[in-house]
């Protein structure tokens, strides 16, 4: 999908409809773990209690065993329970402050445990549902090279969304009990020169809200030019060979010097404005410190300043420093949280922008189950649009358009009948939609119009992973994991043991090859199975099949990437495979299937011609031409149909 809706991909439309992520995520992914985050709030509040005891202990017992000023009295402590005598008063008092030092120290580390328990947690789940999510999306998403955008979410988003659920609930909790915790105790020490020091508390709270509304774009934009980077740079990696033999390197450099300029801006665009909030906040808070120090200290030293009243003392003078240097200091962090909140924010809508994109390819409400096959595949009128599933508009209103002007329809009204066991060749010029054919059968896309079937049942009624599975495909890209040998045949058929595996490689004419590398069977083939050849890949994904033993095969150009020599290897292989299977194969090379039941012709996305070999030479159409070509008896292909060819779409007639 070039463009839906005016939005780049698919991926950035459902992104923008995404609201409240991190409730929605919060909703999703902590019901499970309430029982951590219960913990971690109630030990946060212990735990940042404890460090408003020291500063209020600490005051009163200079008024009471220093200065005389009032009487020993503590806050939630009876006073039976306090000594009378000011040397005891003085150690209680170190007592309780030892105290509470520790019993901070140990609900610090509970808090520590249960808040990282939570949010790696989340994270855990939300990363593994979202590449769950990735993996059923259609091929059209994936059409799209959308694969750096969806590592950038999978690795980067999931973390920030971890950092703020591990560092910000638990900054926040800090800073609230904080700022409640120190209000109560500055009102309920002094609550005239309280309201000097708190008259700062709703400045920062709405030079916050200001840097909030400011900076969320911003944000949004650096997400986004992590993840173009991401798609460059593994383009750039999956295209090595390509960028090497082509010299490119520089060119190549250039593209992601752009693009990581573009993530430079956007870094900038965020820190310049991060740095003029945090010294904005500093300011704030050490003006409300500066004025209680000097309203304070004018008080204590000659009585009530302005229009104060009443009597402060020493004591209670230093209490409220210490507590206001409490109180700016984690005021100040709010900076650190609107950070986190606004990264996790953006982070968060991409990640439910991706669990938002429908899956337009799954099974029906009740699959129909493919229990034993017996291999009748039939493709009923069937016609095609690559982007039939265009966001906003149904796949059908999209291909009716499509079809009415004649654009981006691969195929149309297509009719294969294959009967149980039979094998039928698709042949034509290059992009007459031959690979498309294939495709369809294997539900990587659906039909725009007409019906497909296996055993007489619609494709879209069964199991999709039953109609997989029965289908045994060797496509002319052949993908191998990195892994062994053995790990390559063995895939889709995890149980099978050695022999089984032996067996499947010496039927793919693989057997040889594979004894004769250093490890056999064990030998690791590198990434994308660079490390062997072509025509080696290609029976390793034969064997594959093999072990597999689908009811239908599907050969999509299997025999491409060999010489004559494994070609004939390989076709040995294949026959004996396709010898009681419904076989459908597509291909380039005409003597490959010129033994085929039936071969069809397609010209353009129409089914041109069918028949035999011999049938379809004696009709001296598009095929003799083309088998004439091939076998060298004539020159070249008629021009008009070298053009109609090269312009690649249906409608445009010889
Ligand atoms: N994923 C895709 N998205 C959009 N268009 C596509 C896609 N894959 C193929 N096409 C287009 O569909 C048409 C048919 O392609 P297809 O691969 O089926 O042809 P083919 O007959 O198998 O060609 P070849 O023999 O070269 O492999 C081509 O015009 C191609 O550009």
């Amino acid at each position: 999908m070039s463009s839906s809706e005016g939005f780049e991909t698919e991926l950035d439309a459902y992104r923008e409809r995404v609201e409240r992520p991190l409730w929605r995520l919060f909703r999703a992914y902590a019901p499970g773990k309430v029982g951590w985050l219960t913990v971690a709030l109630l030990t946060s509040i212990l735990a940042y209690g404890s460090l408003l005891v020291t500063p209020i202990v600490l005051g009163t017992t200079i008024d009471a065993v220093f200065t005389g000023e009032s009487a020993y009295a503590l806050p939630f402590v009876p006073g039976a329970w306090l000594p009378a005598e000011p040397a005891m008063q003085f150690w209680f008092s170190a007592a309780v402050v030892g105290g509470a030092l520790l019993g901070g120290a140990v609900f610090q580390y509970v808090r520590g445990v249960a808040i990282n328990v939570f949010a790696h947690g989340v994270m855990y789940e939300v990363r593994v549902d979202a590449y769950e999510k990735m993996q059923r999306l259609d091929m059209t998403f994936f059409d799209n090279k959308e694969t750096g955008e969806v590592m950038s979410i999978l690795n980067n988003d999931t973390s920030n969304l971890e950092t703020f659920f591990d560092n910000a609930v638990g900054d926040s909790v800090r800073i609230c009990v904080i700022v409640v915790g120190i209000t109560t105790a500055l009102l309920y020490t002094n609550w005239q020169l309280a309201l000097v020091t708190l008259g700062a508390v709703p400045l920062l709270v709405a030079f916050t809200w200001w840097f909030m509304r400011v900076i969320e774009p911003r944000y949004t934009r650096q997400r986004e030019t992590i993840g173009d980077l991401n798609t460059r740079i593994e383009n750039g990696l999956s295209g090595i060979e390509l960028v090497k033999t082509s010299s490119t390197e520089t060119y190549e450099d250039d593209r992601v010097r752009r693009v990581s300029r573009d993530v430079y801006d956007a870094n900038m665009d965020v820190l310049k404005l991060s740095y003029f909030y945090r010294p904005g906040m500093q300011l704030i808070t050490g003006a409300a410190l500066l004025a209680t120090f000097v309203l304070g200290g004018l008080w204590v030293f000659s009585g009530p300043p302005l229009f104060f009243t009443g009597e402060l003392t020493t004591g209670q003078f230093v209490v409220f420093m210490l507590l206001t240097q409490r109180l700016t200091g984690p005021m100040a962090q709010l900076s650190n949280i609107v950070d986190w909140y606004e990264n996790a924010k953006a982070s968060g809508k991409r990640i439910c922008g991706l669990i938002d994109v429908p899956v337009r390819i799954g099974d029906a409400a009740n699959p129909i189950a493919l229990d034993d096959v017996d291999g009748h595949v039939e493709y009923d009128d069937v016609t095609f649009a690559y982007d039939g599933g265009e966001l906003g508009s149904t796949s059908e209103e999209s291909t009716r358009e499509h079809r009415d002007s004649g654009d981006g329809t691969v195929l149309e009204a297509v009719d294969i009948d294959v009967s149980p066991g039979e094998t039928v060749a698709i042949v034509g010029p290059t992009g007459a939609g031959k690979s498309t054919v294939a495709k369809l059968l294997l539900r990587l896309y659906d039909v725009s119009e007409g019906a497909l079937s296996v055993d007489g049942h619609d494709v879209r009624d069964v199991r999709l992973s039953d109609l997989r599975s029965s289908i045994g495909y060797v496509s002319q890209d052949t993908f191998l994991f990195d892994g062994t040998i053995a790990e390559n045949i063995r895939y889709g058929c995890f149980d099978a043991d050695r022999d089984a595996v032996v067996a499947a490689a010496e039927a793919a004419e693989a057997h040889g090859f594979i004894e004769g590398l250093s490890e056999g069977y064990d030998t690791r083939v590198g990434e994308r199975g660079v490390k062997l050849s072509g025509g080696q890949r290609q029976r390793i994904a034969i064997a594959r099949t093999v072990l597999q033993d689908p009811e239908i095969l599907l050969l999509d150009e299997a025999t491409s990437a060999v010489d004559t020599e494994t070609e004939y290897l390989i076709q040995r292989s294949l026959d004996r495979l396709a010898a009681d299977r419904t076989t459908l194969v597509i291909a380039h090379r005409l003597s490959t299937v010129k033994d085929a039941d039936r071969i069809v012709v397609l010209d353009d996305g129409r089914v041109a011609e069918r028949g035999t070999h011999e049938e379809l030479l004696a009709a001296d159409g598009l095929y003799a031409k083309l088998w004439g070509v091939q076998a060298g008896e004539i020159e070249d292909l008629p021009e008009t149909f070298l053009e109609r060819t090269a312009s690649g779409t249906v409608g445009s007639e010889p």
